[in-house]
C-alpha cells in the first residue's frame, strides 16, 4: 500500500479578496501562513515522513510547502517545482472579483466557469498584460504551452504527464511524497485518481491548507482518502469555497 499527501496552499491574498487568481503569483495572507504551519504540525503529529516533495511555480503553493516542511523539521527534503502543477489558468477572469462577476453574469454562469469540466472561462487576448508570456519561470516552454485560459479538462491534460512520468514512478519506487498545489490542479489529479465523472467533479471543492491523504494500492488505485484535522471545520471550509462564486 502506498500513501501520498496532497495539500492546497493556505489562504492567499486573492482568496481573501475573493478574486479569480489562476496563474497570478499572489502570496499567502497571515491566515494562510498559519494554515500552512498547522498543516505541517498535523502531518508531524500524525507521524508522516516524506522523501520527496512537489509543488508548482507559484509562491502561494511554494511557501505553503516551505512552511509545512519547516514545522516538520524537514526543510532538507528535495522540492521539485513543476509548472504543470500550477493552478488552472483563469483566462480573462484573472483579477476579477468572484461575487461581482456572479452579480454581472449570474451564479450559474460563474459555476460553469469555476467548476465545469470542459467550458473554459473567456480567454485572455495575446497582447493582454496579464498573459504569462515572457515570464522567466516559463522560459523553457513553447508559447503554445502557455495558456490564455483553461477548463479543468485542459488542466488535466497538462497535469497528467507530470503524474504519469514523474510522480507515479516515484511512488512506485517507494518514495513518500507530499504535493503542495492548488484547488483546481488538485481537482484534476483527484478526478483522475478517483475516476470522478465530468458531472460529479462540479461538486468537488478543496479547502486551503488541509492535508489530504490518499492510500493507493499496487496499481495506484485509491483504497481510501481522508483529510487530517477537524472534520467539521474542513466540511465548513469546503462549503465556503463552493460559495465564493455566488452573488451576495
Ligand atoms: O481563483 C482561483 O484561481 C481558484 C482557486 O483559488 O478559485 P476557484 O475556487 O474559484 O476555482
Amino acid at each position: 500500500m502506498y500513501k501520498i499527501v496532497f495539500m492546497r496552499h493556505g489562504e492567499s491574498t486573492w482568496n481573501l479578496e475573493n478574486r479569480f487568481t489562476g496563474w497570478v503569483d499572489v502570496d499567502l495572507t497571515a491566515k494562510g501562513v498559519a494554515e500552512a504551519k498547522a498543516a505541517g504540525r498535523a502531518l508531524k503529529e500524525a507521524g508522516f515522513t516524506f522523501d520527496l516533495t512537489y509543488t508548482s511555480v507559484l509562491k502561494r503553493a511554494i511557501r505553503t510547502l516551505w512552511l509545512a516542511l519547516d514545522e516538520m523539521d524537514a526543510m532538507y527534503l528535495p522540492v521539485k517545482n513543476d509548472w504543470r502543477l500550477n493552478e488552472r489558468h483563469y483566462g480573462a477572469l484573472q483579477g476579477l472579483d468572484k461575487g461581482e462577476t456572479a452579480a454581472k453574469f449570474g451564479d450559474e454562469q460563474v459555476l460553469v466557469w469555476r467548476r465545469s469540466y470542459d467550458t473554459p472561462p473567456p480567454a485572455l487576448e495575446k497582447n493582454d498584460d496579464r498573459t504569462s508570456f515572457g515570464d522567466p519561470r516559463y522560459a523553457s516552454l513553447d508559447e503554445s504551452q502557455i495558456p490564455l485560459t483553461e477548463c479543468l479538462k485542459d488542466t488535466v491534460a497538462r497535469v497528467m504527464p507530470a503524474w504519469n512520468d514523474e510522480i507515479a514512478p516515484a511512488i512506485r519506487a517507494g518514495k513518500n511524497i507530499l504535493i503542495s498545489a492548488h484547488g483546481n490542479s488538485l481537482r484534476a489529479i483527484i478526478k483522475m485518481l478517483d475516476n470522478i465523472s465530468d458531472a460529479d467533479i462540479v461538486g468537488l471543492n478543496i479547502p486551503n491548507g488541509q492535508p489530504l491523504v490518499y492510500e493507493l494500492d499496487a496499481d495506484l488505485k485509491p483504497i481510501k482518502h481522508y483529510y487530517l484535522g477537524d472534520q467539521a471545520a474542513i466540511a465548513a471550509a469546503m462549503a465556503a469555497v463552493a460559495n465564493q462564486g455566488k452573488a451576495k
